[in-house]
């Protein structure tokens, strides 16, 4: 069953700053995301792979065409749907992350992950169980659960960033750059719980430049170069080496 078909999509931005020059961030870009799978987005930087992510996500509006979601109440255009259904979407079925973790001042670590547990309907006390389950998978040290993120360090951050992204377990996931400060243990790690902890349940989108990575966890990847989709292929035919 297909869950995503995104259409003809294009985001161009308009530059003012650059005397009104547009700059293409995503051309003509047409796929579909099967129920369960784990299609990785990769590409030269620049190439549009974010864009593309957060086109899916609506954080960008896209300037043309359709990126529909078959959820379970049914089709929803995300492109020209309204913000309300959007945003429902978004807390109920639709999970994205950047590498960064926008961090909520003065919240220990298990607490910013355990959140959407609770929103979801969880008690505190589970909530806060299933994180810290999370965050030992990812080996953030037991010491650093009740810290706050700010003070820890980039790759410590994408942990507990990560971990609130898998969390809640939603039906589409969009993953930018979800392990790029990891050492390869962790990364490893990651990998493992990504797998374990989403099984089919979740359908997967996500950016990569590691290659390795790429290779162990991705169904299908799809080469973004210079805005357009360049091609969509099976993992066991993907050769390509990725450098940021
Ligand atoms: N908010 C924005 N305003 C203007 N231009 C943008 C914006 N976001 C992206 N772009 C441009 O769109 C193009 C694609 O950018 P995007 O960030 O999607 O690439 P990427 O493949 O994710 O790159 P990287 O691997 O470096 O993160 C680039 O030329 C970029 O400068």
């Amino acid at each position: 069953m297909t869950v995503l078909t995104i259409e003809n999509l294009r985001k161009t931005f308009d530059m003012h700053i650059l005397g009104d020059t547009q700059v293409v961030g995503l051309d003509d870009v047409s796929f579909t995301v099967d129920d369960g799978e784990f299609l990785a987005i990769v590409g030269e930087s620049g190439s549009g792979k974010s864009s593309l992510l957060k086109c899916i996500y609506r954080a960008y509006e896209p300037s043309a065409g359709r990126v529909v979601y078959h959820g379970a109440e049914g089709d929803v255009d995300l492109v020209s749907c309204d913000d309300r259904e959007m945003i429902q979407l978004r807390e109920s079925a639709i999970g994205y992350t950047s590498q960064f973790l926008d961090e909520i001042p003065r919240v220990p670590a298990v607490d910013v992950v355990a959140r959407p547990l609770r929103e979801g309907g969880l008690s505190t006390a589970d909530a806060r169980e299933r994180s810290q389950e999370l965050l030992s998978r990812l080996k953030l040290p037991e010491e650093l659960w009740e810290a706050y993120p700010a003070t820890f360090s980039g790759g410590e951050r994408q942990r507990v960033n990560l971990a609130q992204a898998i969390a809640p377990q939603p039906d589409l996931l969009l993953l930018d750059e979800p392990t790029s400060a990891l050492d390869p243990e962790t990364r490893q790690a990651a990998i493992d719980l990504l797998r374990e902890y989403l099984g089919d349940g979740t359908t997967v989108v996500g950016v990569f430049h590691n290659t390795d990575v790429v290779e162990v966890i991705a169904d299908r990847v799809a080469v973004l170069d210079e805005a357009r989709l360049q091609r969509i292929v099976p993992v066991e035919e993907y050769e390509g080496v990725v450098v940021a």
